[in-house]
């Protein structure tokens, strides 16, 4: 397969939730082409896939049986799929990313696992406003989990703007995706993590060592995404201007008005829609500038993270961190965003 000049080539592992989020904003950056996509599904996810244009790669044996026998068009095997790409973005479930990485280690192709994996099996743990520059060159990064995410861009705000000591979250979990909520999930109840802290504070620390941060989380019987609740110790008064101001220059953090009737998490995803997002995808942490509070040093806010959305616009940068010569996280973030229509300037809202 020929290769698009002066255009990252990128392999999808694993075309599900994340993964074909990540072909859709792959084939929308102007210096990047999608290679393929390997799988083992051969269900309708992947059929439409293949109409859609995108050349499937069997990821096991069994798929380069299963995929011919649906009908589908398989282009070769995962290996001719390494081959093909520049990078490789892993997306497929917890467990397996971690298998796959010795494999495109042995091919020499720098890989992208998603937060599903150990912080190990890539040796490195990505949020673009806090480690592209230690990420850029390397052999691999871990995109880390949707909420983890959430944490450093928001925490790193407060961090940047010199207001923050120590943060503590509860952070409640959808139960399951909404594709699949016919098949797990739970209902009728809501469930604590078992440990305490739950992952996502000390893995936020894998990213930024310096953050003082302790979550709890709960499951919750819905499947729109994540809610959580913060309270926060400055190191200093503040007023509430100067933490809406640290949150709104990110323009990965999206401040909204409750009274303006975006009030709750199916309301936001429903303003998603009416932008023309694709999925009604929220790529930004949204923020309730309503219900923040502010305390002397104490500061209280809850925000919304859309799971299956907010590793999208990270994983972009990280393509560009591992496998191209932009050594500028600014500049990343700038083409993703203006990419993907991230942010307050990108957005009627
Ligand atoms: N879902 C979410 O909200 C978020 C998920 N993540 C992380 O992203 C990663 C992917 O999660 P998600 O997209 O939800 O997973 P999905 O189950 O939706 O998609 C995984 C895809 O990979 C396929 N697959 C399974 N085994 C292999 C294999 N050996 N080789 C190639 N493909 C394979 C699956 O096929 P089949 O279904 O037939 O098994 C499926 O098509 C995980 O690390 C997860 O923790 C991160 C943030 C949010
Ligand atoms: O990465 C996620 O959440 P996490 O930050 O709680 O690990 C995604 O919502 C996937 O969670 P899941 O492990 O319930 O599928």
């Amino acid at each position: 397969m020929t290769k698009e000049p002066n255009k990252i080539s990128v392999g999808v592992v694993g075309a599900g939730v994340i993964g074909r989020r990540v072909v859709g904003a792959v084939r929308l950056q102007p210096d990047m082409a999608l290679a393929g996509v390997a799988d083992v599904a051969a269900d309708w996810r992947i059929a439409m896939l293949a109409k859609d244009g995108v050349r499937l790669f069997a990821a096991s044996s069994q798929a380069s049986q299963t995929l011919p026998d649906a009908g589908l068009d398989v282009a070769g095997s995962l290996e001719d799929l390494i081959a093909a790409s520049d990078v490789i973005v892993d997306c497929t479930p917890k467990g397996i990313g971690a298998k796959n990485a010795d494999i495109y280690r042995s091919a020499g192709k720098p890989f992208i696992v998603q937060g599903g994996e150990k912080h190990d099996v890539a040796g490195h743990s990505f949020v673009a406003e806090a480690t592209y520059g230690s990420a850029f060159g390397r052999d691999a990064t871990r995109v880390v989990s949707c909420n983890t995410t959430s944490i450093v861009r928001t925490l790193g705000a407060l961090k940047r703007a010199g207001l923050l000591k120590k943060a503590r979250g509860t952070l409640m979990r959808r139960a399951t995706d909404p594709w699949e909520s016919h098949l797990g999930g739970i209902m009728n109840t809501l469930v604590p993590e078992p440990t305490i802290p739950s992952h996502q504070g000390p893995d936020a620390r894998h990213v930024d060592p310096e953050l003082d941060v302790v979550t709890i989380a709960i499951k919750i019987p819905e499947t729109l995404a994540h809610l959580h609740s913060w309270y926060v110790e400055l190191n200093r008064p503040a007023t509430k201007e100067e933490v809406l101001d640290a949150f709104a220059a990110s323009p990965r953090i999206l401040l909204i008005d409750g009274d303006s009737g975006l009030s709750a998490l199916n309301s936001v995803k429903e303003a998603m829609a009416m932008e023309g997002r694709p999925n009604a995808d929220l790529y930004e942490v949204a923020l309730w500038s309503n219900i923040l509070a502010v305390d002397g040093t104490e500061l209280c806010y809850n925000y919304m993270v859309d799971n299956q959305a907010i590793v999208i616009p990270e994983t972009i940068d990280a393509i560009r961190a591992l496998a191209s010569s932009e050594e500028q996280p600014e500049v990343s973030m700038r083409l993703t965003n203006k990419a993907l229509g991230i942010g307050a300037d990108e957005l009627r809202l």
